[in-house]
């Protein structure tokens, strides 16, 4: 049976969000709506979610002993990761010691934050398919694996990275001392650790919503949303639709690697599979065990988005993943390097039929850095894609 009390009294239910971006800002949303006390966690001030959560708080997060005595001061009964560079094993101690629930599972946590626990989880211990790859320490590792088996053309990323951060594709031999320097710039935290992995030749590459939720006996059951398709440049996510058409053999098979996965890492909540598929042919490529980038169309598309889904699975809550409409989401980025800008023209970007418009309310601004969304629902995929791409280009952002 799942309890809620009441916010900011002795009987809440308290929410900890570690990493408080778009994607937390809209689980902040969902456990608001449910009456939970959430606190919003990041490493600057005035993240999008810590502007809306009950609580905020700024810290290291990879740092452990900030992590621990955050932790222990506030006592949440959820601990939920919304990013990767977090002290997982930390956050593997204190659920040991009973202090905090972790979402989906520490153990989860700590696998998926960098690419090296993932990648061998799936493929040397559940014998997923993946593309060849290999870890590297060094330049030299880099050409020696890139000669030993793994070849050209070959993509090069910090083992420690999320949204495309150091990454880049080889060509040839020319290309290997650029990706390694652009890798050692681009990691998030940590050692300079790469992975280098066999470029697939996709037809196109999914994600699929994956939820673990209580059943009404009581015991975890896995339910899929209909496949994400999506467009990246730089390993970053530009666009995303949902459904994406696949054949009922590549489904079948996303969804066995996707469940695979998931229930190895267990616990409850939400998850991002990333799939390539050529033909009937699925590769794993990784997996976040919270909402996606990716998967912020279904703010449009489902009855229950993402955001609500990964809030009701982490509460014990029943789950419905049915589609409502197909529709779109195109990226809103910066498009300059400044504080506090100004976003003109979303009149005319809402004007475009069927459309939304969502805008994270980022302090600073970066050319690349992404700051809002649009969406767009039709009972025609590809109409919802092109007119997510017009109105979110019709968002102009400029120095206030
Ligand atoms: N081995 C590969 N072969 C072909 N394309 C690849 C390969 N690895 C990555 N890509 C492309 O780059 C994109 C980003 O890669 P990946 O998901 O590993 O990076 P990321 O930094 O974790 O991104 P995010 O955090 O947004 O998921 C993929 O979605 C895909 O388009
Ligand atoms: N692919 C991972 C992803 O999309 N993560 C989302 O981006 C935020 C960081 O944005 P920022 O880099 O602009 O601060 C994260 O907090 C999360 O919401
Ligand atoms: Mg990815």
């Amino acid at each position: 049976m799942t309890t809620i009390g009441t916010p900011l009294s002795p009987s809440a239910t308290k929410v900890m969000l570690l990493g408080s971006g778009e994607l937390g800002k809209e689980v902040l949303i969902a456990l608001q709506r449910l009456g939970v006390e959430t606190m919003a966690v990041d490493r600057y001030d005035h993240a999008p979610g810590q502007q809306l959560a009950h609580h905020a708080r700024t810290i290291t997060m990879s740092d452990p002993v900030q992590l621990k005595a955050l932790i222990e001061a506030e006592r949440p009964h959820l601990v939920v990761p919304e990013i990767e560079a977090i002290a997982t094993p930390m956050l593997e101690e204190l659920e040991a010691a009973g202090v905090v629930r972790v979402i989906p599972t520490a153990r989860a946590a700590r696998l998926t934050m960098d690419r090296e626990g993932i990648r061998r989880l799936a493929a040397e211990t559940l014998g997923l398919p993946t593309s060849p790859y290999k870890f590297c320490d060094s330049l030299a590792e880099l050409q020696a694996a890139i000669g030993g088996g793994v070849g050209y053309p070959c993509v090069v990323k910090p083992v420690m990275s999320s949204s495309g951060k150091g990454q880049s594709k080889i060509d040839g031999p020319a290309d290997v001392q650029k990706a390694w320097d652009y890798a050692m710039a681009g990691g998030r935290v940590g050692p300079g650790r790469v992975i280098v992995e066999g470029f697939i030749d996709f037809d196109y590459e999914i994600t699929q919503l994956t939820v673990r939720a209580l059943g009404a006996g009581g015991a975890v059951e896995t339910h899929f949303c209909e496949p994400i398709g999506h467009v990246q440049v730089s390993g970053d996510y530009v666009e995303s639709w949902q459904p994406h058409r696949m054949t009922p053999a590549a489904l079948a098979e996303s969804r066995r690697v996707a469940k695979a996965v998931t229930d190895n890492l267990g616990g409850q909540g939400l998850f991002g599979v990333e799939l390539f598929v050529k033909g009937d042919q699925v590769w794993f490529s990784e997996v976040s065990p919270r909402p996606h980038d990716t998967g912020m169309v279904t703010m449009i598309t489902q009855w229950q988005n993402e955001f609500e889904l990964h809030a009701r699975a982490i509460l014990g809550l029943p789950v419905d993943t049915t589609l409502k409409s197909p529709g779109a989401s195109a990226v809103i980025y910066g498009g300059l390097d400044a504080q506090g800008i100004a976003f003109d023209g979303v009149d005319e970007a809402m004007r475009v039929p069927n459309s939304d418009i969502r805008l994270f309310g980022k302090p600073e601004s970066f050319v690349k850095r992404r700051m809002g969304v649009a969406l767009v629902h039709d009972a025609d995929v590809e109409v919802a894609r092109t007119q997510a791409k017009r109105a979110a280009g019709l968002v102009k952002p400029r120095v206030a």
